[in-house]
């Protein structure tokens, strides 16, 4: 014998209810049955709200019952045949006329007890089982409409009865002995010995599931939902999240207490002290195998599910009238079980001077009241505190049987929210080792649940959440090398590099799940613009553990969001110079502040494109260095420009081609005004521990004056080409003297200076040709012959790469 339990969902329609019919008939190939169902979906609820009304003495309850009667009518009409329908069609509106009756008379009295609340709810499985019943008669099966409640009995604990298991087990024994064909049983519902109707409390049907499975000793338990039974964590938080194949009774119970809404622990008592195996299936994927709970353990994963509990508060309650920690404790635990407070999780520090209990937020209020009326002289003579509550937070806990005995559990889970920077408020492990729970602040919720997933299911591959402003020749590139890199990088380095926005000045976009970087993704064909306040709102409401905030533009507005983006606890990478070429106040502002949040703000493509002049420095500056000077070309776009002049070809036209290849900035006037370079061997010498400010940079524009002030690019090329005549003669004159023009950055007693220099051919920077920039660093260390890092300096794929190799560089960061 099996019992199958089908809830509201699953038989919230027509539709979904012949799902459940099939589901039926499969099931009756192998097995014989009996089924137990809830009310049709909203029902319930339906029927309490009229009685609220008619309650409140609002009219409108007449109206809602007969929209009520009319569904159970419509399904009548459309699951039985026009033969069949006249016996239900009455039942169901004999069943309605009694509650028109029951209802006006709760309108006339105002009185709305436990007691008829039950009654009033049970008509909502009595009309469904009824139904349904008929309805598989109709479909050739024998069945046999059971009302629960001339088996069930229960106290008078309306509302939330308790079982008389000697009395129920016998009863439901003898009806099975005594009747034949399917039964088809009301969920929910129950009696007492007096004959008065009770209900079974919160997911009543899968208790009622249960108590027929215990007293009939089933095969096993099915409990069909519209969820592929318990996933390892929510799954509208985490978007990972699976199911779990098997649990054990005490994992399932856990998860459930820590939140996992899939099964009310109570309703599993019956079955699992009876050893009875319970599958949770889901109605709309019948094929999926779904949760098996049972008595085992199974070996492997550490631990099975990650369950959260949204809306805590933390309630302590400390002085020294706590240290007799006997007697306070035992007074803190009366005092709230007399208020009916629910504790969620227990925290004492080893001094036993003070209790920290979490507690749903909406009870903590109360229990603030019943300790305080506990303690009411203690707090009065100062031998204790008033109580301390401390809102907007939420529990999580890690559950699984594996954890016992073994190390590992709760370094993994607090490395893994420390790592996201997730403040934890309180600690609690039951001895049991089953699962380990801590309170974090509610914002967090969702980025700790994706943390700690990774960490314990996806641990072999750490995501990184990437969003990306700036999607031009850069940002392109960028995506591309992660395209081609994704499947490796997931492969050899376990790293999962997604992207959830991009941005560029246009139009912006998102996706949940991560781009599908195969099939590259046009912004225009978004119909969102761009706004950036709303793109970092998106990305902090998509709260993802391990989040990177890429700047590919060179953009002052988007480098003035950086605060905001590091005060919400997010990386950033970038190849802009704009923020760090800033005040000297904030460029320090910005690297106190990651560092405080404990993200990490990376610019290594801020001088010199890919190449490792940055972290060069600041590796030099960590191991006790000092720097005295740095000459350095530092253009990419100004070494291809005055080294290919030698060939001959117009100045413009050079220019020109130096951005079609990608080595100018956005606006080429960046390149030649000597401003690009200004804010490299700017941030080079801030790198360097030097205090620098923009100001005091000595810059020699190579913008011919009439050019400055023009709008366009296009225009301001037109006009560029009247001067080519001027740069060939200057370069004339450099190689009439044997030399070559160079320029160049310098760096020396605090004084920084960029421009134009006409050098011998033996110095080492007039052999550079193309993009190359070379920096030539003299420290302590290196002083008789500088340190010299030299390389393309400019383009779009050493840039990219330099940038990806930041964005990497976070995920090995990140990870365990
Ligand atoms: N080209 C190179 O070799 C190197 C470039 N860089 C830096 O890389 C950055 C990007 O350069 P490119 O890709 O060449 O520029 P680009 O002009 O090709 O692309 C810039 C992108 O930023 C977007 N954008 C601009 N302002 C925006 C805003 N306010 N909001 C949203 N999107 C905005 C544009 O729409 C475009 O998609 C610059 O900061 C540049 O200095 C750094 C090292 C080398
Ligand atoms: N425009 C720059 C590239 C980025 O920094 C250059 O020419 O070097």
């Amino acid at each position: 014998m099996k019992i199958i339990k089908f809830g509201g969902s699953s038989v919230a329609n027509p539709e979904n209810i012949q799902r459940v019919f099939s589901i039926i008939k499969e099931k009756l190939k192998e097995h014989e049955l009996a089924v137990v169902f809830s009310a049709f979906g909203g029902v319930t609820e339906s029927l309490l709200k009229i009685a609220q009304l008619a309650r409140e003495g609002d009219e409108a309850y007449r109206e809602v019952l007969q929209t009520l009667e009319e569904k159970h009518l419509a399904i009548v009409r459309q699951l039985i045949s026009v033969q069949s329908q006249s016996t239900v069609m009455t039942f169901v509106k004999v069943r309605f006329k009694e509650l028109e009756d029951l209802f006006h008379g709760i309108y006339l009295i105002k009185e709305n007890s436990p007691r008829t609340l039950d009654y009033v709810a049970s008509f909502g499985e009595r009309l469904s089982a009824f139904i349904l019943a008929e309805s598989m008669q109709g479909q050739g099966l024998k069945t046999q409409f059971l009302d629960a409640r001339d088996v069930i009995r229960t106290n008078d604990r309306f509302g939330q009865a308790k079982v008389d298991f000697e009395v129920t087990n016998e009863a439901i024994k003898n009806y099975f002995a005594k009747y034949d064909g399917i039964k088809v049983i009301t969920g929910f519902i129950s009696s007492t010995a007096k004959g008065e109707t009770t209900t079974l409390g919160r997911s009543g049907s899968d208790y009622t599931a249960a108590i027929f499975a215990a007293a009939l000793d089933a095969e096993n338990l099915e409990i069909w939902t519209d969820v592929s039974g318990v996933l390892t964590s929510d799954p509208k938080l985490v978007y990972t999240a699976f199911t779990i194949p098997q649990l054990s009774y005490n994992e399932a119970m856990e998860l459930s207490h820590f939140g996992a809404k899939v099964i009310f622990p109570a309703t599993m008592q019956p079955a699992m002290r009876k050893s009875i195996p319970i599958y949770i299936k889901n109605t709309f994927e019948p094929e999926n195998p779904g949760t098996l709970i049972n008595g085992e353990v199974s070996p492997g994963a550490l631990i099975k599910g990650i369950s959260s509990i949204p809306n805590v508060s933390i309630v302590t309650v400390q002085g020294a009238g706590m240290l007799d920690s006997t007697v306070g404790t035992s007074r803190v635990f009366k005092a709230l079980a007399e208020a009916k407070v629910n504790v969620l999780l227990i925290s004492q520090a080893s001094s036993e001077h003070s209790i920290c209990l979490a507690i749903k937020t909406q009870e903590s209020y109360l229990a603030k009241e019943a300790v305080e009326k506990e303690f009411f002289y203690e707090i009065k003579s100062g031998e204790m505190d008033k109580v301390i509550l401390l809102h907007d937070l939420a529990t999580v806990a890690v559950v699984g049987e594996n954890m016992k005995h073994n190390p590992g559990a709760s370094g993994r889970m607090f490395r893994a929210l420390g790592r996201n920077n997730i403040n934890v408020g309180a600690i609690a492990q039951g001895s049991s080792e089953l699962n380990i729970s801590a309170v974090i602040p509610q914002p967090d919720l969702q980025k700790a649940l994706n943390a700690l997933h990774e960490a314990f299911f996806l641990s072999e591959n750490k995501v990184l959440h990437v969003f990306l402003v700036g999607v031009g020749l850069i940002g392109q590139a960028l995506i591309k090398m992660i395209a081609n890199q994704q499947q490796k990088l997931r492969g050899d380095n376990e790293l999962d590099i997604q992207i959830h926005g991009m941005a560029n000045s246009r139009f912006m976009a998102f996706h949940e799940d991560g781009f599908d970087l195969s099939n590259p993704y046009e912004l225009s064909d978004s119909d969102e613009k761009t706004d950036l306040n709303k793109f970092i709102r998106t990305m902090e409401e998509m709260n993802f553990s391990n989040t990177v905030f890429v700047d590919c533009t060179a953009s002052q507005d988007v480098a003035e969001l950086y605060t905001k983006i590091l005060e919400a606890k997010v990386a950033i990478v970038t190849p802009n110079k704009k923020a760090n070429s800033g005040s000297m106040d904030q460029y320090r502002a910005l690297k106190k502040l990651a560092k405080k949040r404990g993200v990490k703000f990376l610019y290594e493509t801020n001088v010199a494109a890919g190449l490792p002049v940055i972290n060069t420095l600041q590796d030099l500056m960590l191991s006790g260095d000092r720097v005295i000077r740095i000459e350095a070309v530092l253009s990419g776009s100004m070494n291809y420009i005055f080294s290919e002049l030698e060939k001959g070809d117009p100045f413009s036209e050079v220019v020109k081609k130096a951005k079609e290849l990608g080595f100018t900035e956005p606006d080429p006037r960046d390149d030649l005004s000597g401003m690009d370079v200004a804010r490299k061997i700017l941030i080079l010498g801030r790198e360097a521990e030097q205090d620098l400010e923009f100001d005091s940079i000595e810059i020699q524009s190579m913008v011919p004056e009439d050019c400055q002030n023009l709008g366009s690019v296009p225009e301001f090329f037109e006009v560029l080409r009247t001067h080519d005549i001027d740069f060939a003669e200057m370069l004339k004159v450099a190689e009439a003297k044997g030399e070559r023009l160079r320029f160049m950055a310098t760096l020396e007693n605090g004084k920084a200076k960029v421009g134009l220099n006409s050098l011998p051919i033996a110095h080492p920077f007039s052999g550079l040709g193309g993009s190359d920039n070379m920096i030539l660093l003299t420290t302590d260390r290196y002083k008789d012959r500088p340190m010299i890092i030299r390389g393309p300096g400019a383009g779009a794929d050493v840039t990219a790469a330099g940038v990806f190799a930041d964005v990497i560089r976070i995920g090995n960061y990140t990870r365990e």
